[in-house]
């Protein structure tokens, strides 16, 4: 289901969709690289013959038009896997006294709602096209949650309930959209090398490495994308959350 078949990666123009977007490409796979940033998703679908689509997640009809041109411009993708996320900062009472439902808003409608969009619009067009195998597969969709989703930290809330909502999608997507053939898988990471985690503070960074037994270190985002590998090629994996941690377990804060 990757090779000389297209693939669809959101968040793709950095940090561990970038990595998966180059890897599916390396396997034969052609990629439409969606991204808030279309310059980073250009960057990397130049890079890999690939193609390159700029879109707010959480924003329906941007994520239906450009799914629509990837229709147009390399047919349905088979592989779909949803990067495209933001790490978010707040605590629920804040020493300044301010409230932070925006951020919770924003954190939510990116991380849950982008997720579930894509998961939606490329349903319909996965389900609507030819099965590829014996078993009736038509394709695989892979959402990205966090260990956050269980061990949330203090200023977590916002971002461990996006995630948490997104792991708890998996089951009851992949059991909807079994009759079509539709795998739907999650892949939650601990603390992985990219853009995002660099803007953790090095006191919280060093705290979180501690508490990672082995191997004692951030995860490489190759790391991420041999995993998404692994789950497009075995067709057994389906309805389940796979923490990918070397059996981290975050510390309180
Ligand atoms: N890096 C980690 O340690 C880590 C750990 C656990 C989970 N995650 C999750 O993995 C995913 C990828 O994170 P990353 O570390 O590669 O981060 P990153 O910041 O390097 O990449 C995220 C990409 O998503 C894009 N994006 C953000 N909001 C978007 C939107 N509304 N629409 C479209 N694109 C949008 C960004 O432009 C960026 O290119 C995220 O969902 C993140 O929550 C990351
Ligand atoms: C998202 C994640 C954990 C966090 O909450 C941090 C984020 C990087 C930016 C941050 C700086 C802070 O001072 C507060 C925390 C946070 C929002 C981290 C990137 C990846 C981490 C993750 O999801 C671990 O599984």
């Amino acid at each position: 289901m990757i090779k000389g078949h297209v693939a669809l990666v959101t968040g793709a123009g950095s940090g561990l969709g970038a990595a998966t977007a180059r890897h599916l490409a390396s396997l034969g796979a052609t990629v439409a690289c969606i991204d808030l940033t279309e310059g980073a998703a250009a960057a990397v679908a130049a890079d890999i013959g690939g193609l390159a689509l700029g879109a707010d997640v959480s924003d329906a009809a941007a994520v239906e038009a450009a799914f629509d041109r990837l229709l147009e411009k390399l047919g349905v993708p088979r592989v779909v896997v949803s990067c495209a996320g933001i790490g978010t900062a707040a605590r629920i009472l804040p020493r300044d006294g301010s409230l932070t439902i925006g951020a919770f808003e924003r954190t939510l409608r990116v991380n849950l709602l982008g997720t579930y969009t894509v998961m939606s619009v490329a349903a319909r067009a996965i389900a609507a096209a030819e099965p590829l195998d014996g078993d009736g597969a038509r394709g695989v969709i892979i959402n990205t949650a966090s260990i956050a989703y269980e061990d949330g930290q203090i200023g977590q809330a916002a971002y461990s309930a996006s995630k948490g909502g997104v792991a708890s999608m998996t089951l009851p997507a992949s059991r909807e959209l079994a009759r079509f053939g539709i795998r739907v898988m999650t892949i939650a990471p601990g603390l992985f090398e990219t853009s995002m985690s660099a803007g953790l503070p090095d006191d919280v960074r060093a705290e979180i490495l501690k508490a990672v037994p082995f191997p004692s270190r951030m995860g490489d985002a190759n790391e991420f994308a041999r995993l998404v590998q692994c789950i497009v090629e075995n067709p057994m994996l389906n309805g389940s959350v796979i923490r990918l941690d070397a059996a981290a377990r975050m510390p309180i804060k």
